[in-house]
């Protein structure tokens, strides 16, 4: 069966990572046989540029039909002054939203080679795998009401609303408790109950779901502690369970932790297993177009995306087993410099390697 892959590059540094990540593609295609064949279509900025609008109907249709998506990333400063609905992370938004991929999963794991890569001492990364369990289509990113609005007092206030029902905080804890259980057995639920009654029931209904996985002990965090707990002691978690917002944040935190935010993919899922699949950084206005960016980020994600959506399990481990195998090679993109005995490339070199890497497997 032909695996149907829409690919979505966006802005900034968006298309040059996805080039990377279709060379993966492509090396699977012609060392191992993956049947794949990729359609392209318009998110965000690009989408905007070219038809008004940050989500076409038909980038929504075509993500519809298809067996899963890739993502490059959306944004940037030329579409900063843009009315919040018609920017071009409302293009993200509504294709989240639209196909119901409730369950975004970040894993943050750092490869031995670049413990030298993070901010924190390697003592206190080594060995680092956990799992963000981030709630993706509710929350106070969709939540209403919303907007910018003007009292009877003449003076101005924006709103928006972090808003979570039961049902939407039992399915995604029951994907955090899965998959504790096809890791280390914990979960920690974290949000912000001592002041926000939306994370009251958060905490209620996580631990009502509880009591359906004993075999995986469960326990809760304020948001602000949690922020301070990755940096000073990120091991003791296994998977964290928390809403869109503070996911958002807790996983760019994480993200470092690994030793750059080029390093963390993601895989955002509907009930049926159907996903996306994208960095979990932005557009890097910063760096775009200088081919510095670091691809590997969207190229795990292309391991993500094998792994969950196309049933292609041990393929992903031979493009996890590649980029593991570049790292080792001494291979940095400037965001990962590792010094001594390494190499610096930029973002096409790094692809090819790892390209490379794959056909050497076959
Ligand atoms: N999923 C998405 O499409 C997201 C889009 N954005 C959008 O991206 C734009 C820029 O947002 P920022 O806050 O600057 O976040 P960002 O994640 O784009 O960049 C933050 C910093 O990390 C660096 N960085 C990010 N990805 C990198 C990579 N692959 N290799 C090397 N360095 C990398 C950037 O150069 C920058 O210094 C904004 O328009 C924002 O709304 C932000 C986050 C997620
Ligand atoms: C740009 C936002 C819509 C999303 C974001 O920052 C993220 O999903 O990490
Ligand atoms: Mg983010």
């Amino acid at each position: 069966m032909t695996h149907k892959v829409l690919v979505l590059a966006g802005d900034g540094i968006g298309p040059e990572i996805v080039a990377e990540a279709r060379k993966v593609l492509e090396a699977l295609r012609r060392g191992f046989g993956l049947a794949v064949e990729l359609e392209e279509g318009l998110v965000g900025g690009a989408a905007i540029d070219a038809t008004g609008t940050p989500l076409p109907e038909a980038t929504l249709r075509l993500a519809r039909e298809a067996d899963a998506v890739l993502l490059g990333a959306v944004g940037g400063p030329k579409w900063d002054d843009l009315p919040s609905e018609r920017r071009p992370e409302k293009g993200l938004l509504g294709l989240r939203g639209g196909l119901g991929l409730f369950a975004n999963l970040r894993p943050a794991v750092l490869y031995p080679e670049l413990a030298a890569a993070s901010t924190l001492r390697a003592e206190v990364v080594a060995g680092l795998d956990m799992l963000i369990v981030r709630e993706l289509t509710g929350g106070i990113y969709f939540g209403e009401p919303r907007g910018i609005r003007t009292r009877p007092d003449g003076v101005r206030e924006g709103v928006n609303t972090m808003v979570y029902s039961e049902p939407e905080i039992e399915r995604i804890a029951r994907v955090a408790f899965e998959a504790a259980r096809r890791r280390g057995r914990r979960v920690c639920s974290v949000d912000k109950a001592n002041v926000l009654e939306v994370s009251a029931l958060w905490r209620e209904v996580v631990t009502r779901v509880a009591a359906d996985y004993p075999d995986v002990e469960l326990a809760h965090m304020y948001v602000d502690n949690a922020a301070m707990q990755l940096v000073r002691a990120p091991r003791q978690f296994d998977v964290m369970v928390t809403g869109n917002l503070f996911g958002d944040i807790l996983s760019d935190c994480a993200a470092m932790l690994t030793g750059s935010i080029g390093m963390l993919p993601s895989a955002s899922l509907d009930a049926a297993g159907k996903g996306m699949y994208e960095p979990i950084h932005g557009s890097a206005p910063d760096i775009a177009g200088r081919g510095v960016a670091n691809p590997l980020a969207t190229i795990l994600s292309v391991a993500m995306m094998l792994r969950h959506s196309l049933g292609e399990g041990e393929l992903a481990g031979r493009v996890e087993a590649a980029v593991r195998e570049v790292l080792a090679a001494g291979l940095r993109t400037p965001d990962i410099d590792g010094g001594e005995g390494t190499r610096r490339v930029g973002t096409k070199e790094m692809g090819d390697a790892v390209a490379a890497a794959l056909l050497a497997q076959a």
